[in-house]
């Protein structure tokens, strides 16, 4: 007898169920819709019971479809919506309406859980925000406060995917994907506890599941009165699932570090696997664990995108316009649009601004432009927006090798081959255009032990059917393209919102970011990082009175930092005096690059909360400033706990302290700087002697961020990096380029050699 297992997805509409066979083939499904109701303009709430009816009728008709006896169903698995609140009374029933994923009625509460100011909050851009309304524990919170007597009661809040698992087996019991996902939770730091007592609500974890199971975990039997509904033997194994679009990712074969799934329709989503835990500005995550051990997840989004293509026919076209005629109109204009550019934050910006604010625009019309040219704009500012993510992700350590991608997009070739030039990744589409459903068939195959482990059952059951390739020719046509598009927001933002950049403003959490991931720096953008390493242009040799300006090239040239020298005139081994945080701030408003500080002052504590507060992403002050390991160390924490990147900056003539090695190999710094000229001022002749230290520093400490300041040009920069430099600081060489700084980085990065990672 055939082994057959059902994939269940519990979507916004409807729930569909399907038979899927050990190859991954589908073999039939069924839908079945229910209704969401509006009991006030933002809510959103739907009936737990109308779930429960309508998960019978749709397994019973995939089971009907598929041909197939219940007795060959082995296993299945439910995802669903994502931070769908359940609360349940003491014998399992639902004490109100569920609240959708979609309500927005605890706005109040997230900015509240916001400012909580916890370490939880580090998985949101580094604790920079945001937190949605849509979360599981803004929603807590409004229950708490505005029906007090049904948060009593609850002896359950749970999401509705818990409900129906335990519906089906009697276990409660959460999921990890969807708690570290949404609730704050971390398979490391389990239930936010401090964040709840800060919130006033400490008996919050009480009301969570206790027992938490990760995607494929047994959940247990079908009991007799579930296999009933179901029309399945009683006993049927069910699978732990999770979140929709997290299963989905499992769907798409995105399972190994380095993999991408881009989920698109109206809105588009990024979410790729990075082998360890990484935090950063402009991205979410990492969720911890999130869809496999060891396997954290990291998370882009784009909330317009499908969205802005249907608005374009909706109201600029005749009824009737196809979009076949728009894309074969989008196809004979060239890439780049003839200088016409769009941006496509029609509904706000979720990644990498986080501004709910932004609005889309076009830029650059002409009286030659036609409605070819204005489609195929917002066509790639779509494709953009997903470079310009890929670019943020870049610069923190993460570049995803593929990118795998499910939903709308994947119905114009044109669109298609636009995401894979811009974003420089091979793009994979597979044959089963129902992830969640296909991810949840995997979980189930893998608990019924017809496969060892997720990746045997995705190489099993996963089909990729095509990789579209980047063309180079298209690519390089895209550059400049790029960086008008990556312009646009920063010279927009003040027309949007009186001249914030978004969360980027925010103030940062207590707790520390973990280190970015070194050793796998990016390539992507405009310029390529050849070796894994990355060039920071320094402003200390940039027009201080049109820094602004120096920003937007270092940006345009590609590079993914921006280094600056804040000098006090308080340590005697740096006798210069240059700007401080309100300048930081103010770059932080003309730029969304990496704001790499050096602090060569006295009393680098003293400044810590004011860069963090500037946006600084990463600050480095010298170790022969502090009394020695313990208050280095002690320094570094607070640095990160203020969501920093924590370098510690050695000058020319100070030894590598071993101590300094063992904080390194402990992981209590994220980066050294070897300077290999006096901190002070630019423009002097390059120490190779202190290479010598880079090269020990390397052998101890492989994946360290080791950065080289001082002399660096086209022949010194290979010597740095062939001893063990990651990160290079220049300055007059680029700013004072001929050529310009672009061309001083091609001269630099091509000096360097071609990427060997
Ligand atoms: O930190 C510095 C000096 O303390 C500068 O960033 C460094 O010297 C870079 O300048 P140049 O490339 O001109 O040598």
């Amino acid at each position: 007898m055939e082994r057959v297992v059902i994939g269940v997805d519990g979507g916004t509409e409807s729930l569909r169920a399907a038979v899927f066979d050990s190859t991954g083939r589908m073999l039939g499904s069924h839908a079945s819709p229910y209704d969401t109701h509006y009991p006030e303009p933002g809510w959103a709430e739907q009936n737990p019971e109308d779930w429960w009816e309508a998960l019978g009728e749709a397994v019973r008709g995939a089971v009907a479809a598929a041909g197939v006896a219940p007795e060959q169903v082995a296993a299945l698995s439910v995802d669903t919506t994502c931070c769908t609140v359940v609360a349940l009374g003491a014998d399992g029933s639902p004490l109100r309406p569920a609240l959708l994923w979609m309500d927005m009625r605890s706005a109040a509460q997230a900015a509240r859980v916001a400012a909580a100011d916890d370490p939880a909050l580090q998985v949101n851009g580094a604790g920079r925000g945001p937190v949605s309304a849509e979360w599981m524990v803004p929603k807590s919170l409004w229950l708490a406060e505005a029906e007090p007597a049904t948060y009593a009661a609850a002896s359950t809040l749970c999401e509705y995917q818990d409900y129906i698992n335990l519906r089906l087996t009697g276990r409660r019991c959460g999921s990890s994907n969807n708690m570290s996902v949404r609730w704050h939770y971390s398979t490391t730091r389990g239930v936010p506890h401090t964040l709840m007592a800060k919130l006033g609500i400490p008996d919050l974890a009480d009301k969570w599941p206790a027992e938490v199971l990760a995607l494929g975990d047994e959940v247990g039997g079908l009991t007799p009165a579930a296999a009933a509904h179901l029309g399945l033997p009683a006993g049927t194994l069910v699978a732990q699932g999770g979140a929709d679009a997290f299963v989905g990712m499992i769907g798409l074969g995105v399972v190994a570090p380095g993999q991408m799934a881009l989920l698109t329709g109206s809105s588009h989503l990024q979410l790729g696997i990075v082998g360890r835990e990484l935090h950063g500005p402009g991205f979410f995550g990492t969720y911890q664990d999130a869809v496999l051990p060891g396997c954290h997840v990291i998370e882009g989004g784009q909330t317009s995108t499908g969205s802005v293509l249907a608005w374009f026919r909706r109201t600029c076209c005749a009824p009737g316009t196809s979009y076949t005629q728009l894309d074969a109109e989008a196809a004979a204009v060239p890439p780049g649009c003839e200088g016409l550019v769009a941006l496509d934050h029609f509904q706000g910006n979720r990644t990498p601004y986080t501004d709910p604010l932004s609005r889309g625009a076009l830029a650059g019309l002409s009286l030659k432009h036609g409605r070819g040219h204005v489609f195929r704009a917002f066509m790639e500012s779509v494709a953009a927006g997903t470079a310009l993510i890929l670019r943020t992700m870049a610069a923190a350590g993460y570049r995803p090798d593929s990118i795998t991608l499910a939903g709308g997009a994947a119905r114009s070739e044109l669109w298609l081959q636009m995401h894979a030039d811009m974003s420089g990744v091979p793009l994979r589409l597979t044959r089963c255009a129902d992830a969640p459903m296909l991810g949840c068939a995997i979980l189930a195959a893998v608990a019924a032990g017809m496969y060892d482990t997720v990746p045997a059952a995705v190489a099993a059951m996963v089909a990729v059917e095509r990789v579209m390739e980047p063309a180079p020719t298209a690519a390089a046509a895209y550059k400049a393209h790029l960086e008008r598009y990556a312009a646009l927001y920063p010279a927009l933002a003040p027309i949007f919102q009186g001249g914030k950049l978004g969360a980027q403003q925010q103030p940062v959490p207590e707790q520390a970011p973990v280190a970015a991931h070194p050793g796998a720096m990016p390539s992507g953008g405009p310029v390529e990082w050849r070796g894994g390493v990355i060039v920071a242009p320094s402003i200390l040799a940039a027009d201080f009175a049109n820094l602004a300006a120096a920003v937007a090239e270092a940006a345009a040239a590609g590079a993914p930092w921006v280094h600056v020298d804040l000098f006090d005139n308080s340590w005697e081994a740096c006798p210069n005096f240059t700007v401080g945080p309100p300048v930081v701030a103010s770059l932080r408003r003309h730029t969304c690059l990496q704001l790499d500080c050096h602090l060569a002052v006295r009393d680098p504590a003293r400044y810590v909360d004011a860069l963090a507060s500037a946006g600084a992403d990463g600050l480095t002050f010298h170790w022969e400033v502090l009394g020695g390991a313990a208050e280095v160390e002690a320094l570094a924490r607070r640095i990160r706990g203020a969501g920093m990147r924590a370098g510690v900056a050695l000058a020319p003539d100070t030894p590598l302290p071993e101590e300094l090695v063992a904080l390194a190999q402990r992981g209590e710094v994220d980066m050294v700087l070897a300077m290999t000229v006096l901190p002070g001022f630019g423009g002097q002749s390059f120490r190779e002697g202190v290479l010598a230290k880079v090269t020990a520093l390397r052998a101890a400490c492989p994946g360290l961020l080791i950065q080289v300041d001082g002399g660096m040009n086209a022949a010194t920069g290979p010597k740095a990096v062939a001893a063990g430099a990651n990160v290079l600081v220049a300055g007059s060489f680029l700013f004072g380029h001929k050529q310009g700084l672009a061309a001083g980085m091609r001269e630099l990065l091509g000096a360097i050699g071609p990427a060997d990672t």
